[in-house]
């Protein structure tokens, strides 16, 4: 148990993958700023070597991947400190013999009980699921100026009762889990089907054609060959993470596809998807925020699903070493809630009073997860649990994961109604721009916390000019890991 657990402290500090895409940007800008004739003609040559790359591929492992790994320790093949070069992420490097199968092997220390088979399941404890079906009832409709109209008065309370009674088990599940499902969710099992083929159909396009996809300067979240960089993790996985901003969704298309029919279905299924998963984590950030008796709109008025929320599309393909190779590295997410599709293969795994759960697969069901600023908003009593993803040998695994994020622009703060003199706030006010700006910090909560018996914080330490060193990165470690023990 202790060298499981190990590998799972050590991970609590990782940036989660979804930020360091963010991370990605801000590097990037101060990299890419040089040598673009050369890197055009080596991206050229690249390209010819990529469709070599597929070839192998194919023969080997019937799907196209890609990964990265750029702040790779271990492997000293890394040539480039830029993120956007996509060439030195691990899985990209595997597929063009640069890498064998065992570099991806997680240390020994790190493996034992740390593995459970992507469809194991604790029957006695499982994440709890909700349907949601009494809450989205078919005669409640939204009147011209958006409110919604119940039709007579014994609906009506039929409604509130469903609605309480969901909320306080859904209070209940985000205290003791950071996680539940949700059922008869209103969004359309048709709509993700049709958004699950479109991802299918681009991961299946040659390694070449996926990186005309890249993330760029104007692009920083795109098509990721791989996992984000992080040192010890050389994940299992390939992803597409799209903002839900049309214009974003726009370019990426261009680039990829030169047909306007496959940039056409692709942009509908994943406007209409992000829509849709927009509005249902709108109604449970409400949800969310009723049952610890705040201000219905406490969380979801920092939601800015049409600009800033976005869906990332992971592909695990099958893997000839789920035990010793991680499909997903432990993290949590830096959202305000995440909602998870996880289709018909399972992997998805919780950290549950220090064990990992796995979250059975349900086709009609969509995972809900704490994300980074919720648990802050709500002054901890929601954690974000730490998760992550086991692949499996046989069967490639396909995941939407949609991240209901704030506006750059909002400060995120403790909600003042759950502070009073003996439950103090802590957390210390910040912009979510400074938070993702700084997102490979080792864990990003624990810098805004209010540090015991002291009204200051590490970063109001950092701001008197003592830097972020060493030590403090221990007491950030050890915040950590009382935040999700607690
Ligand atoms: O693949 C999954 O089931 C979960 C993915 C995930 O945790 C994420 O993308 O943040
Ligand atoms: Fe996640």
């Amino acid at each position: 148990m202790a060298s499981s657990l190990a590998a799972v402290q050590k991970q609590k500090n990782a940036p989660s993958h979804h930020d360091d895409d963010h991370h990605h940007d801000k590097v990037t800008n101060k990299n890419l700023s040089s040598s673009s004739s050369n890197k055009k003609k080596k991206k050229e040559e690249e390209e010819e070597e990529e469709d070599l790359v597929c070839d192998v591929r194919e023969m080997t492992i019937t799907n196209d991947v890609d990964d990265d790994d750029n702040n790779n320790n271990n492997n000293n093949n890394n040539k480039s400190n830029n993120p956007f070069d996509v060439t030195t992420r691990s899985m990209g490097r595997y597929l063009r013999g640069e890498m064998t199968v065992e570099e991806f092997f997680l240390p020994e220390k790190d493996r034992g009980l740390y593995y459970l088979p992507h469809d194991q399941y604790q029957e006695d404890d499982e994440m709890p699921v909700f349907d949601l079906s009494g809450i989205l009832q078919q005669s409640v409709e939204q009147s011209s100026n958006g409110v919604e109209v119940v039709h007579d008065a014994a609906e009506a309370k039929q409604k509130e009762a469903a609605e309480d009674l969901i909320c306080r088990m859904m209070g209940e599940a985000s205290r003791t889990w950071g996680f539940f499902g949700v059922v008869n969710h209103g969004v359309s099992l048709e709509l993700i089907e049709r958004m699950r083929a479109r991802a299918q159909r681009f991961f299946q396009l040659p390694v070449h054609q996926k990186l005309k996809g890249a993330p760029n300067e104007r692009l920083p979240l795109a098509y990721f060959p791989g996992t984000p960089s992080f040192h010890y993790s050389k994940c299992w996985n390939e992803a597409l993470q799209l903002e839900s901003n049309p214009d974003k969704l726009q370019l990426f298309c261009e680039s990829v596809w030169s047909e306007e029919h496959d940039r056409e279905s692709f942009r509908a299924a994943l406007l209409e998807c992000t829509a849709a998963l927009g509005e249902l984590g709108g109604r449970i950030l409400v949800l969310l925020a009723k049952s610890l008796g705040l201000d219905p709109n406490q969380f979801k008025r920092h939601l800015r699903f049409e600009s800033k929320a976005s869906l990332r599309m992971n592909h695990y393909p099958p893997c000839p070493h789920p035990d010793k190779i991680e499909g997903l590295y432990a993290h949590s997410d830096a959202s305000m809630i995440s909602i998870v599709h996880q289709g018909l293969v399972g992997g998805l795994q919780i950290l549950k009073d220090d064990k990992w759960v796995g979250v059975r697969p349900n086709p009609a069901a969509l995972v809900v997860n704490i994300g980074e600023a919720v648990m802050m908003m709500s002054n901890e009593r929601f954690p974000s649990v730490m998760h992550r993803v086991v692949a499996n040998s046989h069967e490639p695994r396909l995941s939407l994961a949609f991240f209901c994020m704030p506006g750059d622009e909002d400060v995120i703060s403790v909600a003042e109604k759950l502070t009073n003199e003996s439950h103090p706030a802590k957390f210390i006010p910040f912009s979510w721009k400074e938070y993702i700006a700084h997102i490979w910090r080792e864990d990003r909560p624990g810098y805004y916390r209010k540090k015991k018996g002291s009204s200051s914080t590490d970063k109001e330490d950092d701001d008197q000019g003592s830097s972020v060193n060493e030590d403090n990165n221990h007491d950030r470690q050890s915040l950590a890991t009382t935040e999700l023990h607690d």
